[in-house]
């Protein structure tokens, strides 16, 4: 078989070193639009989409550190600066939250799966244009307190973090694939 998005989608991989530059405004205006058409039941179009970069990282910085705060009874405010590099570790990082609507026939699970949906064709937008990106969580994107911090409303969804840029270094291999476990064919 040869067809060249099957074999680019079969390569993707994450890029966890990354430096600038990062996607233009145009660039992720392409990609963002190019992820808005991942599936969706209803039509509801629940992911949303936000970007950090430059100084604008520091504020992403600052709910990493505020929630840690709120997650113990004290933290040495020297720790701060520690909390906001890590905002820093790639010159833009994208916020995939859905913004969840009652629907008679759609249910928050199957929003918050277009949204997750939208967020996997990010990264292969973002492959497809040369740069590289890790998608990440952690426990704060799972809590009220980073809800409120981010001024979301209470019933959106965190889908992750995208930390985009440049790899440092492009990373060739391809962790190889089985599929037997996770494949049955039913055909009788
Ligand atoms: C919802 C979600 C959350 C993730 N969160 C993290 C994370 O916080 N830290 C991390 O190292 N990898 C995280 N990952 C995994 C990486 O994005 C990546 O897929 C993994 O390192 C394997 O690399 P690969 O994508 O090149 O196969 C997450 C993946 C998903 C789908």
């Amino acid at each position: 078989m040869n067809n060249d998005f099957i074999t680019f989608m079969r390569n993707r991989i994450s890029q966890p070193a990354l430096s600038a530059p990062a996607p233009t405004s145009t660039e992720w205006e392409a990609i963002l639009s190019a992820a808005s058409r991942a599936a969706d039941h209803g039509n509801l179009k629940p992911w949303r989409f936000r970007i950090y970069e430059g100084e604008g990282r520091a504020r992403l910085g600052q709910i990493y550190w505020h929630h840690a705060l709120s997650e113990v009874d004290s933290l040495p405010a020297s720790k701060e600066e520690a909390f906001i590099k890590k905002a820093y570790r790639a010159p833009a990082v994208l916020l995939v939250y859905a913004h969840l609507q009652k629907h008679p026939k759609v249910p928050d699970i199957e929003q918050v799966m277009a949204a997750s949906a939208a967020a996997q064709q990010v990264l292969l937008g973002l492959n497809a244009l040369g740069y590289g990106a890790m998608w990440r969580s952690g426990p704060a994107c799972f809590t009220q307190k980073t809800k409120d911090l981010l001024s979301l409303e209470a019933s959106d969804q965190i889908i992750g973090l995208i930390y985009t840029g440049t790899p440092k270094e492009k990373s060739t291999f391809i962790p190889e694939v089985v599929l037997e476990p996770y494949l049955k064919w039913v055909r009788d």
